[in-house]
């Protein structure tokens, strides 16, 4: 945990959100300190997205209560600000015209500096459409902390990178995280992502957080290190709701995402 004089403090009580006759979260009681890092983590469809869009203040509860510090959830809140898979960039604005939206004139070197620190200050004045996805998404990042919020939204960023550029943006996540102490709630599908970033991993089923798990491994965390390949491995068995026994039967048949990192 890094401790923070700039992140929020952020707590949920009791939230249920349903959509029609489908109830998606049933009761989710979560808090996260001001500068924590917390990866939510769980099946496709269990509600990690409306979570985190009733969090952005895009989404209404059904019932419950969203506090950041201590200003109750209604809309947008004006110091977090949310990226999603795709870089979401206007293609008809510059990079920069991408990074500063939102920035009156006098803050465009907020912009400028943003893009600096994600590595791309010298495509300033390129459009969109000539930039990698993963350049993209270093601008998506760079669009939402130009503004230095206080509460960064992260809705599974990296899901579409290649596998190396994924590591270069969760080291870069990471580093900004460290310096800039912002709250972070990151949705992720990957337990191995989850475990190196977070502070903790939460996991969502049926509608209610069916594990909060504090990660206990000094940063940087090592992908190699067994330590921290044994702590995914048996979250991956959490998540898949396999016991020892099976997961040993599983183990040996089969090539298994259970024999991830071994
Ligand atoms: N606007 C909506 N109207 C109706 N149903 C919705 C709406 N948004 C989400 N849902 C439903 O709520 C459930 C949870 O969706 P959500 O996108 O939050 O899941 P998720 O855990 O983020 O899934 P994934 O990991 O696949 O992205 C799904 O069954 C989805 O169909």
């Amino acid at each position: 945990m890094n401790p923070s004089t700039h992140g929020v403090h952020l707590r949920i009580t009791k939230l249920h959100k349903s959509f029609g006759d489908q109830q998606v979260l049933q009761g989710i009681e979560l808090e996260a300190r001001p500068g924590e890092f917390i990866a939510i983590i769980g099946r496709s469809g269990c509600g990690k997205s409306t979570l985190l869009r009733m969090i952005a203040g895009l989404e209404a509860p059904t019932s419950g209560d969203i506090w950041i510090n201590d200003l109750q959830v209604h809309h947008i809140h004006s110091e977090a600000r949310i990226m999603f898979q795709d870089a979401r960039l206007l293609p008809w604005s510059k990079v920069i015209d991408n990074v500063a939206i939102g920035l009156g004139k006098e803050d465009r070197y907020k912009a400028e500096a943003a893009l600096e620190q994600v590595g791309l200050g010298a495509r300033a004045n390129e459009w969109p459409s000539v930039l990698s996805g993963g350049q993209k998404q270093r601008v998506s990042l760079a669009r939402a902390l130009a503004s230095h919020p206080k509460l960064l939204l992260l809705d599974e960023p990296l899901g579409a990178l290649d596998a190396l550029t994924r590591i270069e943006m969760q080291q870069l996540i990471e580093s900004l995280w460290q310096q800039q102490q912002f709250t972070t709630v990151l949705i992720t599908h990957d337990v191995e992502e989850a475990v190196i970033l977070a502070d903790r991993v939460i996991l969502i089923e049926e509608g209610r957080i069916a594990m909060d798990a504090a990660v206990p491994f000094s940063r940087p965390r090592q992908r190699g290190n067994a330590e921290v390949a044994a702590f995914i491995d048996n979250i991956l068995k959490r998540v898949m709701g396999i016991t020892e026994m099976e997961s040993r039967v599983v183990s040996k048949d089969l090539p298994s995402p259970l024999k991830k990192g071994s």
